[in-house]
């Protein structure tokens, strides 16, 4: 591995659920670690700053899992030796609504930061759904997943696409082994209309130069998303793959309305432990 004054290891596992960043140093005392969950909101938008950061200060991507192979034999020992100035980035989206994962988390490395990409959680679900409808064409509708008794309005909380919403409770879980200065939440509708400004907050969170800036994003219309301009070595310019940004089934309006409300108290306290207002209530329409 080239020796270079800033050098990125990233470890990349996209799921499409939740997500995961983790950075770490090869002498564990003084390198920098930052670990990124994220509620598939859209962590592979992140990308950017090791695609960019690469180019301008060496960045390798190589992909290895941490935490979903138990036992956590403290993926450190295969990870990457990185070292003093360099940071390691690993992302698995189900860290953050994995009970165990904050503690194994800690023991393994206390100062590591933490990213997470969340987006309305109403949203969340459809996108889930709508990620798992195109590995299984045969399962029930979203509607019908969505309750225990749609009659009485009674919301299915036990369906993964929508526990993993409820973003208040994963929360409390990794509060209790770090505190929220070590955590950085990023809006997963602002990484669509407004990246370059979330790129700089996650690029300050973790202490770099602000090297992916306005000038490497354009909007897309085919895609319908923000892309990276094309580099100078390269003949295309770069989108997220077919799988980030996909249409969405439309859903009965109704179980959309079911599902705001449900999910209220659950944001409003996800705002009050955050301190930032995401402002999902305020959206009127989901994809
Ligand atoms: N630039 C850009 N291009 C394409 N897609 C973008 C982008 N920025 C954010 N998004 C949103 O990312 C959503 C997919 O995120 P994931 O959580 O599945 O990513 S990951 O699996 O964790 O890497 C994906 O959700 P869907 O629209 O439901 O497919 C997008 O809305």
């Amino acid at each position: 591995m080239p020796m270079a004054n800033r050098l990125y290891n990233v470890l990349l596992r996209p799921i499409n659920t939740s997500g995961a960043h983790h950075v770490q140093g090869p002498r564990r005392n003084k390198a920098r670690r930052a670990l990124v969950p994220e509620a598939a909101g859209g962590a592979a938008a992140l990308l950017p700053i090791v695609q960019e950061g690469g180019r301008d200060a060496e960045v390798s991507a190589p992909a290895w899992p941490l935490l979903t192979t138990p036992p956590l034999l403290l993926r450190r020992n295969v990870m990457p030796k990185t070292l003093d100035g360099q940071i390691t980035m690993e992302k698995t989206p189900s860290y953050f609504v994995t009970n165990e994962a904050p503690r194994r988390i800690h023991s393994m490395a206390k100062d590591t930061k933490l990213i997470v990409v969340v987006r309305n959680p109403v949203t969340r679900a459809i996108s889930d759904y709508t990620q798992t409808l195109s590995k299984k064409p045969e399962i029930p509708t979203f509607e019908v997943l969505a309750f225990k008794n749609r009659t009485l309005g009674l919301i299915d909380a036990s369906w993964s696409a929508i526990r993993i919403g409820i973003y208040a409770l994963h929360l409390e879980n990794w509060l209790q082994y770090f505190p929220l200065s070590q955590i950085l939440f990023v809006s997963g509708e602002r990484l669509i209309t407004d990246p370059a400004g979330e790129m700089a907050k996650v690029q300050d969170f973790l202490g770099l130069k602000r090297i992916v800036t306005e000038k490497h994003f354009y909007f897309n219309k085919t895609k319908g998303f923000p892309c990276l301009k094309k580099p100078e070595d390269s003949s295309a310019p770069r989108c997220l793959g077919k799988s980030k940004g996909r249409t969405h089934p439309k859903i009965d309006p109704d179980v959309i309305h079911r599902l705001r409300k449900f999910y209220k108290p659950f944001n409003v306290m996800f705002y009050q432990m955050t301190g930032q207002d995401f402002q999902w209530e305020q959206e009127e329409s989901d994809k």
